[in-house]
């Protein structure tokens, strides 16, 4: 079976807020819907390994046998062991695990800002392993968004120059009613002229967030978005990003360590050495802790299904 070719039932569109915070119970929130629900089903059993849940709409970005080793002999790190997945378009997917288990490399590699050492990256239908070094950079530029955990602005620029640079760099103008969308979104229009050090932290992150979107990328990835706001700033950012992907259609990957985060999500993927060892779809917070429990066995469950390591 192909990894692109099995329909699934289109899950319900989401509200902005977890689905901890909905009034429904956090088991309730799990749609068991699907090949993924089922297979989750089955690892959080031990029964049997995982397979990777088969997208049913366009695809904005996709991994195929995607591995990257860290050094050689006693210092060889296997960081990713062949990991395929499709981040379906129009999407908000968590990418959670523990430390270690690959998550910056898988998006490090799937943004095409490290190379792995096989397998091979698409973003839409495009193969980056296949692009020049400068079409690589305008690919980034052009098509792929990014939001870091430690917001990354220039600290000499206003808010509004960071977040027009990116188009400034490609020698684009902003498309102007697209500009004020993103802007009244983000309530960012009263600080447009403040440098970063004028503002705080969830102002900076809206900045950096503002940044990403107005370009209208094919997909932002946003690393940690939230790990260095508090609790409130943090809500704000993910309220925000799930708005941009239910109203505007936007495409999103997180990297996150926080169930709660990732109860904002439409899809969580969970990795463990190196390996998509399980997934959810619109899980409420208590469902990702469960599952974050049952990790090892996971892990081991995939090591003993495949044939051989990478
Ligand atoms: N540049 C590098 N050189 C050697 N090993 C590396 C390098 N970068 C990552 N690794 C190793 O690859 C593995 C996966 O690292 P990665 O940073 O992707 O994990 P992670 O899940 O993002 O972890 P964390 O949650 O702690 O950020 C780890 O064992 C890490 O030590």
């Amino acid at each position: 079976m192909g990894l692109f070719s099995r329909q699934r039932p289109r899950h319900a569109r989401r509200q902005a807020e977890p689905a901890a915070e909905r009034a429904e119970p956090a088991a309730e929130t799990v749609e068991t819907v699907g090949p993924a629900a089922e297979t989750a089903g089955r690892q959080e059993a031990g029964a049997s390994a995982y397979e990777p849940e088969v997208v049913q709409g366009e695809v904005a970005a996709s991994t195929r046998g995607l591995a990257k080793v860290y050094g050689h002999g006693d210092a060889r790190v296997v960081a990713l062991g062949g990991v395929d997945i499709a981040f379906e378009k129009g999407r908000f997917t968590a990418v959670m695990g523990p430390s270690g288990s690959g998550k910056s490399t898988l998006m490090h590699c799937a943004a095409g800002l490290d190379a792995p050492t096989a397998g091979q990256v698409f973003v839409g239908d495009t193969e980056i392993g296949a692009l020049k070094d400068r079409q690589l950079t305008e690919l980034r530029r052009d098509r792929i968004g990014f939001v870091f955990q430690a917001f990354n602005l220039i600290p000499t620029l206003t808010a509004e120059e960071n977040i027009l640079l990116p188009l400034s760099i490609a020698g684009r103008k902003p498309d102007p009613a697209w500009y004020d969308t993103v802007i009244d979104t983000v309530g960012l229009r009263d600080r447009l002229r403040h440098k970063p050090s004028e503002l705080s932290g969830g102002q900076q992150q809206r900045v950096a967030c503002a940044r990403a979107l107005v370009s209208k990328p094919q997909i932002i990835f946003a690393d940690e978005p939230t790990g260095n706001l508090d609790s409130r700033s943090g809500a704000e950012i993910l309220g925000f990003l799930r708005r941009s992907v239910d109203e505007f259609g936007q495409t999103i990957v997180m990297v996150t360590h926080d169930p709660v985060a990732a109860a904002y999500c439409d899809r969580v993927v969970f990795l463990a050495d190196g390996q998509i060892v399980s997934e959810l779809l619109s899980p409420g917070r208590e469902a990702v802790l469960e599952t974050m429990s049952h990790l090892d066995e996971m892990a081991r469950a995939r090591r003993e299904s495949l044939p051989s390591g990478v």
